[in-house]
Protein backbone atom coordinates (compact mmCIF):
# COMPACT_ATOMS: atom_id res chain seq x y z
CA UNK A 1 0.00 0.00 0.00
CA UNK A 2 1.70 3.35 -1.10
CA UNK A 3 0.99 6.17 1.44
CA UNK A 4 -1.00 8.83 0.20
CA UNK A 5 1.48 12.50 -0.06
CA UNK A 6 -0.77 15.50 1.50
CA UNK A 7 0.19 18.93 -0.91
CA UNK A 8 2.72 19.68 2.17
CA UNK A 9 4.43 16.82 2.55
CA UNK A 10 4.71 16.90 -1.41
CA UNK A 11 6.02 20.21 -1.44
CA UNK A 12 8.46 19.22 1.07
CA UNK A 13 9.33 16.28 -0.75
CA UNK A 14 9.53 17.64 -4.44
CA UNK A 15 10.61 21.14 -4.01
CA UNK A 16 12.07 21.92 -0.68
CA UNK A 17 14.48 18.92 0.02
CA UNK A 18 15.71 19.21 -3.41
CA UNK A 19 16.18 22.31 -3.38
CA UNK A 20 18.05 22.34 0.03
CA UNK A 21 20.58 19.85 -0.94
CA UNK A 22 21.54 21.68 -4.72
CA UNK A 23 21.17 24.97 -3.19
CA UNK A 24 24.86 25.53 -3.80
CA UNK A 25 24.26 24.73 -7.49
CA UNK A 26 21.49 26.55 -7.74
CA UNK A 27 23.43 29.69 -6.08
CA UNK A 28 26.09 29.29 -9.01
CA UNK A 29 23.15 29.07 -11.48
CA UNK A 30 21.56 32.13 -10.36
CA UNK A 31 24.84 34.16 -9.95
CA UNK A 32 25.58 33.20 -13.76
CA UNK A 33 21.52 34.13 -14.42
CA UNK A 34 22.90 37.48 -13.16
CA UNK A 35 25.57 37.96 -15.15
CA UNK A 36 23.79 36.76 -18.33
CA UNK A 37 21.37 39.46 -17.87
CA UNK A 38 23.64 42.12 -17.22
CA UNK A 39 25.84 40.91 -20.47
CA UNK A 40 22.01 41.01 -22.35
CA UNK A 41 21.87 44.81 -21.68
CA UNK A 42 25.15 45.41 -22.33
CA UNK A 43 25.73 43.15 -25.76
CA UNK A 44 22.38 41.66 -26.23
CA UNK A 45 21.92 37.96 -27.07
CA UNK A 46 24.98 37.53 -28.02
CA UNK A 47 26.47 39.44 -23.93
CA UNK A 48 23.72 37.05 -22.67
CA UNK A 49 25.66 33.83 -23.82
CA UNK A 50 29.06 35.10 -23.68
CA UNK A 51 29.08 36.31 -20.59
CA UNK A 52 28.37 34.10 -17.90
CA UNK A 53 30.50 31.85 -20.25
CA UNK A 54 33.08 33.61 -19.71
CA UNK A 55 32.87 33.60 -16.12
CA UNK A 56 32.47 29.61 -16.20
CA UNK A 57 35.87 29.33 -18.12
CA UNK A 58 37.48 31.92 -15.66
CA UNK A 59 36.33 29.89 -12.96
CA UNK A 60 37.56 26.77 -14.37
CA UNK A 61 40.90 27.94 -15.76
CA UNK A 62 42.01 29.64 -12.41
CA UNK A 63 43.78 26.99 -10.22
CA UNK A 64 42.35 28.71 -6.76
CA UNK A 65 39.03 28.69 -8.18
CA UNK A 66 38.79 25.80 -9.84
CA UNK A 67 39.78 23.64 -6.82
CA UNK A 68 37.34 25.82 -4.21
CA UNK A 69 34.33 25.10 -7.00
CA UNK A 70 35.76 21.50 -7.29
CA UNK A 71 35.80 20.70 -3.86
CA UNK A 72 32.35 22.65 -3.37
CA UNK A 73 30.81 19.96 -5.33
CA UNK A 74 32.40 17.06 -4.21
CA UNK A 75 31.46 18.39 -0.51
CA UNK A 76 27.62 18.94 -1.87
CA UNK A 77 27.76 15.32 -3.43
CA UNK A 78 28.57 13.84 -0.66
CA UNK A 79 26.03 15.84 1.50
CA UNK A 80 23.12 14.39 -0.95
CA UNK A 81 24.60 10.58 -1.05
CA UNK A 82 24.62 10.83 2.84
CA UNK A 83 20.91 12.12 2.86
CA UNK A 84 19.74 9.55 0.52
CA UNK A 85 21.59 6.48 2.21
CA UNK A 86 20.16 7.78 5.78
CA UNK A 87 17.15 7.84 4.26
CA UNK A 88 17.08 4.73 2.75
CA UNK A 89 18.88 3.15 5.89
CA UNK A 90 15.48 4.35 7.89
CA UNK A 91 17.52 7.22 10.19
CA UNK A 92 14.50 9.71 9.69
CA UNK A 93 13.02 10.82 13.09
CA UNK A 94 9.28 11.41 13.28
CA UNK A 95 10.22 14.89 12.46
CA UNK A 96 12.06 14.21 9.32
CA UNK A 97 15.37 14.90 10.23
CA UNK A 98 18.54 12.60 9.57
CA UNK A 99 22.35 12.35 11.51
CA UNK A 100 23.95 15.88 9.78
CA UNK A 101 27.36 15.83 8.64
CA UNK A 102 29.20 18.97 10.77
CA UNK A 103 32.72 18.30 8.84
CA UNK A 104 34.06 16.30 6.30
CA UNK A 105 37.93 15.53 5.36
CA UNK A 106 38.84 13.80 2.21
CA UNK A 107 41.32 11.41 2.88
CA UNK A 108 43.51 8.54 0.40
CA UNK A 109 40.99 6.18 1.38
CA UNK A 110 37.82 7.99 1.60
CA UNK A 111 36.21 10.32 3.73
CA UNK A 112 36.10 10.98 7.39
CA UNK A 113 33.00 12.55 8.78
CA UNK A 114 32.06 14.38 11.75
CA UNK A 115 28.09 13.75 12.32
CA UNK A 116 25.58 15.07 14.58
CA UNK A 117 22.34 12.95 15.34
CA UNK A 118 19.20 14.69 15.76
CA UNK A 119 17.36 14.41 18.93
CA UNK A 120 15.51 11.13 19.88
CA UNK A 121 17.98 9.36 17.91
CA UNK A 122 21.49 7.69 19.43
CA UNK A 123 24.93 7.15 17.32
CA UNK A 124 23.68 3.65 18.03
CA UNK A 125 21.53 3.69 15.61
CA UNK A 126 23.46 4.64 13.05
CA UNK A 127 26.05 2.26 13.85
CA UNK A 128 23.51 -0.38 13.34
CA UNK A 129 22.96 0.75 10.15
CA UNK A 130 26.18 1.09 9.17
CA UNK A 131 26.27 -1.61 6.76
CA UNK A 132 22.68 -0.35 4.90
CA UNK A 133 24.42 2.85 4.62
CA UNK A 134 27.43 1.34 3.03
CA UNK A 135 25.46 -0.42 0.91
CA UNK A 136 23.37 2.66 -0.62
CA UNK A 137 26.66 4.40 -0.65
CA UNK A 138 27.92 1.63 -2.60
CA UNK A 139 31.11 1.70 -0.64
CA UNK A 140 33.84 -0.63 1.09
CA UNK A 141 32.71 0.02 4.57
CA UNK A 142 31.04 2.59 6.61
CA UNK A 143 32.74 2.43 10.25
CA UNK A 144 31.32 4.81 13.14
CA UNK A 145 32.58 5.83 16.43
CA UNK A 146 30.80 7.63 19.55
CA UNK A 147 32.47 11.01 20.59
CA UNK A 148 34.08 10.80 24.09
CA UNK A 149 32.89 14.09 24.88
CA UNK A 150 29.61 14.25 23.13
CA UNK A 151 27.32 11.61 23.09
CA UNK A 152 25.20 12.14 19.71
CA UNK A 153 27.98 13.01 18.01
CA UNK A 154 29.63 10.61 16.15
CA UNK A 155 32.79 9.85 14.28
CA UNK A 156 32.15 7.99 10.66
CA UNK A 157 34.78 6.77 8.47
CA UNK A 158 33.36 5.93 4.83
CA UNK A 159 35.81 3.51 3.41
CA UNK A 160 35.94 3.74 -0.21
CA UNK A 161 39.17 1.95 -0.63
CA UNK A 162 42.09 0.37 0.46
CA UNK A 163 45.30 2.75 1.27
CA UNK A 164 47.24 -0.67 1.54
CA UNK A 165 46.08 -2.11 -1.56
CA UNK A 166 49.07 -3.30 -3.92
CA UNK A 167 51.37 -0.82 -2.15
CA UNK A 168 54.96 -2.13 -1.20
CA UNK A 169 56.85 -1.05 1.90
CA UNK A 170 55.52 2.44 2.85
CA UNK A 171 58.80 4.65 2.84
CA UNK A 172 59.27 6.81 6.17
CA UNK A 173 58.86 10.24 5.48
CA UNK A 174 61.93 11.09 7.39
CA UNK A 175 64.04 8.58 5.42
CA UNK A 176 66.50 10.93 3.85
CA UNK A 177 66.71 13.82 6.48
CA UNK A 178 69.69 15.28 7.42
CA UNK A 179 68.81 16.10 11.03
CA UNK A 180 65.41 15.94 13.62
CA UNK A 181 64.15 15.97 17.01
CA UNK A 182 62.50 13.40 19.04
CA UNK A 183 60.64 16.10 20.62
CA UNK A 184 58.62 16.74 17.67
CA UNK A 185 56.12 14.02 16.43
CA UNK A 186 57.79 10.99 14.94
CA UNK A 187 55.93 9.53 11.45
CA UNK A 188 54.78 5.53 12.48
CA UNK A 189 52.55 4.35 10.24
CA UNK A 190 49.59 5.42 8.12
CA UNK A 191 45.97 3.98 9.07
CA UNK A 192 43.38 2.26 7.39
CA UNK A 193 41.67 5.63 6.02
CA UNK A 194 45.26 6.72 4.81
CA UNK A 195 46.10 9.31 7.14
CA UNK A 196 49.72 9.10 8.23
CA UNK A 197 49.88 8.85 12.18
CA UNK A 198 52.75 10.27 14.10
CA UNK A 199 53.85 9.94 18.15
CA UNK A 200 55.14 11.88 20.57
CA UNK A 201 57.65 10.18 22.47
CA UNK A 202 58.44 12.73 25.58
CA UNK A 203 56.25 11.60 28.17
CA UNK A 204 55.33 8.25 27.04
CA UNK A 205 56.26 4.92 26.97
CA UNK A 206 55.88 2.87 24.00
CA UNK A 207 55.29 -1.25 23.85
CA UNK A 208 54.93 -3.63 20.72
CA UNK A 209 53.86 -6.60 20.64
CA UNK A 210 53.31 -9.87 18.11
CA UNK A 211 54.01 -12.55 17.13
CA UNK A 212 57.35 -13.53 14.90
CA UNK A 213 57.77 -11.88 11.69
CA UNK A 214 54.59 -9.76 12.68
CA UNK A 215 56.84 -6.37 11.81
CA UNK A 216 57.95 -5.62 15.37
CA UNK A 217 61.61 -4.67 14.60
CA UNK A 218 60.66 -2.61 11.67
CA UNK A 219 58.02 -0.21 13.85
CA UNK A 220 61.05 -0.63 16.49
CA UNK A 221 63.63 0.60 13.92
CA UNK A 222 61.47 4.18 12.65
CA UNK A 223 61.92 4.75 16.58
CA UNK A 224 65.31 4.78 16.74
CA UNK A 225 65.53 6.04 13.35
CA UNK A 226 64.34 9.18 14.66
CA UNK A 227 66.16 8.96 17.61
CA UNK A 228 69.03 8.51 15.68
CA UNK A 229 68.75 12.03 13.79
CA UNK A 230 68.44 13.48 16.79
CA UNK A 231 72.06 14.38 18.10
CA UNK A 232 70.40 15.73 21.64
CA UNK A 233 69.06 11.77 22.01
CA UNK A 234 70.58 8.84 23.50
CA UNK A 235 69.77 5.62 22.87
CA UNK A 236 70.05 2.75 25.64
CA UNK A 237 69.39 -0.44 24.11
CA UNK A 238 68.69 -4.07 25.60
CA UNK A 239 68.91 -6.73 22.62
CA UNK A 240 68.43 -10.31 24.15
CA UNK A 241 69.63 -11.85 20.12
CA UNK A 242 72.46 -9.25 19.79
CA UNK A 243 71.53 -8.88 16.30
CA UNK A 244 68.47 -6.59 16.46
CA UNK A 245 70.44 -3.74 17.40
CA UNK A 246 73.78 -4.31 16.09
CA UNK A 247 73.07 -1.96 13.14
CA UNK A 248 72.22 0.77 14.83
CA UNK A 249 75.51 0.35 17.28
CA UNK A 250 77.22 3.81 15.91
CA UNK A 251 74.31 5.82 17.77
CA UNK A 252 73.67 3.84 20.56
CA UNK A 253 75.35 5.28 24.02
CA UNK A 254 75.03 1.66 25.88
CA UNK A 255 73.78 -1.37 25.07
CA UNK A 256 73.25 -4.75 26.54
CA UNK A 257 73.15 -8.49 25.10
CA UNK A 258 71.97 -11.42 26.45
CA UNK A 259 73.17 -11.67 30.03
CA UNK A 260 71.09 -10.74 33.09
CA UNK A 261 73.75 -9.56 34.67
CA UNK A 262 74.60 -6.65 32.23
CA UNK A 263 71.26 -5.85 31.63
CA UNK A 264 70.53 -5.24 35.32
CA UNK A 265 73.45 -3.44 35.82
CA UNK A 266 72.33 -1.15 32.83
CA UNK A 267 68.92 -0.89 34.45
CA UNK A 268 70.64 0.29 37.33
CA UNK A 269 72.50 2.88 35.85
CA UNK A 270 69.20 4.33 34.25
CA UNK A 271 67.49 4.11 37.47
CA UNK A 272 70.84 6.37 38.65
CA UNK A 273 70.40 8.49 36.08
CA UNK A 274 67.22 9.26 36.53
CA UNK A 275 67.31 10.33 40.32
CA UNK A 276 70.50 12.37 39.24
CA UNK A 277 67.61 14.36 37.04
CA UNK A 278 64.87 14.38 39.85
CA UNK A 279 67.64 16.02 42.02
CA UNK A 280 68.49 18.90 39.62
CA UNK A 281 64.60 19.18 39.18
CA UNK A 282 64.62 18.96 42.96
CA UNK A 283 67.11 21.84 43.26
CA UNK A 284 65.44 24.03 40.54
CA UNK A 285 61.89 23.32 42.10
CA UNK A 286 60.64 21.98 39.24
CA UNK A 287 58.46 19.24 38.65
CA UNK A 288 59.33 18.25 35.28
CA UNK A 289 62.00 18.61 32.36
CA UNK A 290 61.31 19.87 29.23
CA UNK A 291 62.45 18.15 26.14
CA UNK A 292 65.54 20.22 25.02
CA UNK A 293 66.16 20.69 28.82
CA UNK A 294 68.27 17.36 28.74
CA UNK A 295 68.74 14.47 25.98
CA UNK A 296 66.09 12.47 26.11
CA UNK A 297 67.36 8.66 26.96
CA UNK A 298 65.25 6.38 24.48
CA UNK A 299 65.49 2.74 26.56
CA UNK A 300 64.77 0.27 23.85
CA UNK A 301 64.06 -3.47 24.52
CA UNK A 302 63.87 -6.30 21.37
CA UNK A 303 62.58 -9.66 23.11
CA UNK A 304 61.15 -8.28 26.24
CA UNK A 305 60.67 -12.08 27.35
CA UNK A 306 63.75 -12.76 27.05
CA UNK A 307 64.94 -10.60 30.23
CA UNK A 308 61.37 -9.69 32.00
CA UNK A 309 60.50 -13.68 31.74
CA UNK A 310 63.66 -15.63 32.39
CA UNK A 311 64.79 -19.05 33.35
CA UNK A 312 66.52 -17.29 36.20
CA UNK A 313 63.57 -16.33 37.96
CA UNK A 314 65.25 -14.06 40.59
CA UNK A 315 66.57 -11.58 37.80
CA UNK A 316 63.63 -11.93 35.75
CA UNK A 317 62.00 -10.85 39.26
CA UNK A 318 64.81 -7.98 39.38
CA UNK A 319 64.83 -6.67 36.06
CA UNK A 320 61.15 -6.37 36.01
CA UNK A 321 60.85 -4.20 39.22
CA UNK A 322 63.78 -2.00 37.74
CA UNK A 323 62.14 -1.80 33.97
CA UNK A 324 58.44 -0.88 35.96
CA UNK A 325 60.61 1.81 38.37
CA UNK A 326 61.35 3.29 34.57
CA UNK A 327 58.13 3.47 33.74
CA UNK A 328 56.71 4.99 36.47
CA UNK A 329 59.19 7.75 37.11
CA UNK A 330 60.89 7.94 34.19
CA UNK A 331 58.40 10.58 31.96
CA UNK A 332 59.22 13.57 34.16
CA UNK A 333 62.84 12.84 33.81
CA UNK A 334 62.82 12.46 29.74
CA UNK A 335 63.19 8.66 29.80
CA UNK A 336 60.79 6.95 26.69
CA UNK A 337 60.58 3.31 27.17
CA UNK A 338 60.10 1.49 24.06
CA UNK A 339 59.75 -2.59 24.58
CA UNK A 340 58.90 -5.32 21.69
CA UNK A 341 58.25 -8.77 22.55
CA UNK A 342 56.90 -11.68 20.54
CA UNK A 343 54.97 -13.35 23.47
CA UNK A 344 52.85 -10.60 24.76
CA UNK A 345 51.12 -12.72 27.52
CA UNK A 346 50.40 -11.30 31.26
CA UNK A 347 53.63 -13.62 32.88
CA UNK A 348 55.76 -11.78 30.12
CA UNK A 349 54.74 -8.13 30.48
CA UNK A 350 53.63 -7.50 33.79
CA UNK A 351 50.06 -5.37 33.30
CA UNK A 352 51.37 -3.27 36.22
CA UNK A 353 53.87 -2.17 34.09
CA UNK A 354 52.00 -2.29 30.51
CA UNK A 355 49.28 -0.03 32.07
CA UNK A 356 52.30 2.05 32.51
CA UNK A 357 53.06 2.11 28.73
CA UNK A 358 50.61 5.52 26.58
CA UNK A 359 51.29 3.79 23.71
CA UNK A 360 50.55 0.14 22.25
CA UNK A 361 50.93 -1.50 18.80
CA UNK A 362 49.47 -5.02 18.90
CA UNK A 363 50.21 -6.56 15.48
CA UNK A 364 49.04 -9.87 14.41
CA UNK A 365 48.96 -11.87 17.41
CA UNK A 366 47.97 -15.81 17.84
CA UNK A 367 45.24 -15.42 20.14
CA UNK A 368 42.29 -12.65 21.42
CA UNK A 369 44.24 -12.76 24.73
CA UNK A 370 47.42 -11.91 23.40
CA UNK A 371 46.12 -9.10 21.41
CA UNK A 372 44.21 -8.22 24.76
CA UNK A 373 47.44 -8.46 26.68
CA UNK A 374 48.72 -5.77 25.04
CA UNK A 375 45.88 -3.21 23.98
CA UNK A 376 44.16 -3.80 27.45
CA UNK A 377 41.37 -6.35 28.85
CA UNK A 378 37.83 -6.56 26.21
CA UNK A 379 39.59 -4.52 23.14
CA UNK A 380 39.03 -7.78 21.39
CA UNK A 381 35.69 -8.09 22.21
CA UNK A 382 35.56 -4.54 21.57
CA UNK A 383 36.66 -5.09 17.57
CA UNK A 384 40.51 -4.76 18.16
CA UNK A 385 41.68 -7.50 17.33
CA UNK A 386 45.04 -7.92 16.38
CA UNK A 387 44.80 -12.11 15.79
CA UNK A 388 42.23 -11.49 12.84
CA UNK A 389 45.06 -9.47 11.37
CA UNK A 390 45.96 -11.32 7.93
CA UNK A 391 48.82 -13.06 8.31
CA UNK A 392 50.50 -11.74 4.91
CA UNK A 393 50.08 -8.30 5.69
CA UNK A 394 53.35 -7.64 7.39
CA UNK A 395 53.82 -4.37 9.41
CA UNK A 396 49.84 -3.91 10.27
CA UNK A 397 48.84 -3.89 13.62
CA UNK A 398 46.30 -1.75 16.11
CA UNK A 399 47.96 1.38 17.12
CA UNK A 400 46.33 2.87 20.90
CA UNK A 401 47.57 5.46 22.16
CA UNK A 402 46.00 6.63 25.86
CA UNK A 403 42.69 8.55 25.81
CA UNK A 404 42.29 7.48 21.96
CA UNK A 405 40.40 4.47 20.62
CA UNK A 406 42.65 1.69 19.07
CA UNK A 407 43.55 2.38 15.31
CA UNK A 408 44.19 -0.37 12.43
CA UNK A 409 48.03 0.65 10.62
CA UNK A 410 50.81 -0.11 8.77
CA UNK A 411 53.81 1.11 9.86
CA UNK A 412 56.58 2.53 7.09
CA UNK A 413 59.67 0.38 6.50
CA UNK A 414 62.95 0.96 6.48
CA UNK A 415 65.35 -1.74 4.53
CA UNK A 416 68.97 -2.35 5.78
CA UNK A 417 70.52 0.30 3.06
CA UNK A 418 68.31 2.89 4.92
CA UNK A 419 69.33 2.18 8.25
CA UNK A 420 72.80 2.07 7.13
CA UNK A 421 72.47 5.72 5.64
CA UNK A 422 70.82 6.66 9.00
CA UNK A 423 73.11 5.39 11.21
CA UNK A 424 76.03 6.60 9.39
CA UNK A 425 74.33 10.64 9.24
CA UNK A 426 73.45 9.98 13.15
CA UNK A 427 77.00 8.71 14.18
CA UNK A 428 78.44 12.02 11.86
CA UNK A 429 76.19 14.40 13.83
CA UNK A 430 77.43 12.87 17.38
CA UNK A 431 80.96 12.95 15.96
N1 LIG B 1 55.84 -2.18 7.71
C1 LIG B 1 56.27 -3.15 6.92
N2 LIG B 1 56.11 -3.06 5.59
C2 LIG B 1 56.54 -4.04 4.77
N3 LIG B 1 57.15 -5.18 5.18
C3 LIG B 1 57.33 -5.34 6.50
C4 LIG B 1 56.92 -4.34 7.43
N4 LIG B 1 57.24 -4.76 8.66
C5 LIG B 1 57.83 -5.95 8.51
N5 LIG B 1 57.89 -6.31 7.22
C6 LIG B 1 58.43 -7.56 6.66
O1 LIG B 1 58.29 -8.58 7.63
C7 LIG B 1 59.54 -9.14 7.98
C8 LIG B 1 59.58 -9.39 9.46
O2 LIG B 1 59.60 -8.16 10.13
P1 LIG B 1 60.29 -7.98 11.55
O3 LIG B 1 61.66 -8.55 11.55
O4 LIG B 1 60.13 -6.57 11.93
O5 LIG B 1 59.37 -8.92 12.43
P2 LIG B 1 59.47 -9.23 13.97
O6 LIG B 1 58.08 -9.21 14.46
O7 LIG B 1 60.42 -8.31 14.63
O8 LIG B 1 60.03 -10.69 13.97
P3 LIG B 1 60.83 -11.44 15.14
O9 LIG B 1 59.93 -11.45 16.32
O10 LIG B 1 61.06 -12.79 14.58
O11 LIG B 1 62.08 -10.63 15.36
C9 LIG B 1 60.57 -8.09 7.51
O12 LIG B 1 61.76 -8.72 7.12
C10 LIG B 1 59.90 -7.43 6.35
O13 LIG B 1 60.15 -8.15 5.16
Amino acid sequence: MRARLTFGSALLLWVVRPSWLWRRELAALGVLALVAAAGWQGRGWVGAVVAPAEVAVIVGVVPWSRRRAAAAWRRARLRRQWDRSCRFAGLTTPNDRIPRIRRDRRVPAGDRLVVRVPRGATVDDLAGEAERVAAVLRVREVRVGRDVECAPVAHVDIVRRDPWAGAGPLRWPWVEAARRSVADPVPLCVDDMGEPVAVRLPGKHFLIGGEPESGKSAALSLILAAAALDPFAQIWGWDAKIVELGLWRPVMTRLAGNDMDVAIAQQEDLIQEMDRRYEVLEAAGRRELRPGEAPLILAVTDELRFYSANSDSKAAKRYNSLGEDVAARGRAALIAQVSATQKPAGTVVPTTWRDLMALRLAMRCTTRDASDTILGAGMASAGYDASEIDIATRGVGWLYAEGGFPRRVRSYYLDDNDIRSIVARGAALRA
